[in-house]
């Protein structure tokens, strides 16, 4: 299994837990869709699950492993929801660096291709800090879509990117889920999780109130916006 996450429990402060009890699991070839209104602990269990923040209860296994070890690190990527990038290199640099993170050759073929795809043809030689933010954004997916992981998390990093580009992601999502990989997409663009998802995961104030296959949701509650809506309302959130 891609991922398993076990009766997770997580607080920044004593006072205030932001994660109760979670427990979801990503089978092989899947994307899962997380959803949830602000504040609901989204980014947080995204966090958790990549050992940035600590579990403090419960268990996560990527592919098997318990998240903390360095297999686990090495069958996962993260793509974080701000654009934040050594904007010192150039592009293909950052790609190359983090090819060697992982101890994967890079194939400047495919890197050209992929810059040609995303509209930032012949750009892999600029900085990075004179890159757009959607540009920003778009070097992180290349890297995600080049290094194949067995579990690619993508926290709302298409924020800000172009509709043509979003069209490209769509495509490019679908072929990564593929050959036992899986993505945890989360994202409050329920378009886009409508074109690609195959389940989705809806988190509210900590809480996981549903799992569930996209064709099921479709089928019982019409679309994505009216199941959240309805567990909304259900837990009183404004
Ligand atoms: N570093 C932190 N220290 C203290 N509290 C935090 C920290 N980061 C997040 N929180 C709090 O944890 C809760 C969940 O935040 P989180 O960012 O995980 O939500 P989210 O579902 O990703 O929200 P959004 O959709 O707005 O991105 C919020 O109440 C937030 O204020």
């Amino acid at each position: 299994m891609p991922l398993t996450v076990d009766h997770v429990d997580y607080a920044y402060s004593f006072q205030k837990p932001v994660l109760h009890d979670v427990s979801l699991s990503i089978s092989e070839n899947t994307i899962m869709g997380l959803i949830g209104p602000n504040g609901s602990g989204k980014s947080t269990l995204i966090k958790v699950i990549l050992d940035l923040l600590q579990t403090q209860g419960g268990t996560i296994r990527i592919d098997g492993q318990k998240n903390s070890t360095r297999s686990a690190k090495m069958s996962s990527i993260y793509l974080s929801s701000n654009d934040y990038l050594p904007e010192f290199l150039t592009g293909e640099e950052y790609i190359r660096f983090m090819h060697g993170l992982y101890a994967e050759p890079l194939d400047m073929q495919v890197l050209v291709g992929h810059f040609d795809r995303y509209s930032m043809g012949g750009r892999h030689r600029d900085l990075i800090e004179d890159y757009s933010h959607g540009m920003r954004k778009k070097l992180q997916l290349i890297a995600a879509f080049m290094l194949e992981r067995r579990l690619t998390v993508i926290d709302e990093t298409l924020n800000g990117v172009d509709i043509e580009s979003v069209k490209i992601f769509e495509k490019d999502v679908r072929s990564l889920a593929k050959d036992g990989r899986s993505v945890l997409l989360c994202s409050h663009d329920f378009g886009v999780l409508e074109n690609v998802a195959d389940d989705v995961a809806v988190l509210i104030q900590g809480v996981l109130v549903f799992q569930g296959d996209l064709g099921s949701v479709n089928k019982d509650y019409g679309n994505l916006s009216v199941l959240a809506s309805e567990y909304i309302q259900s837990v009183g959130v404004e």
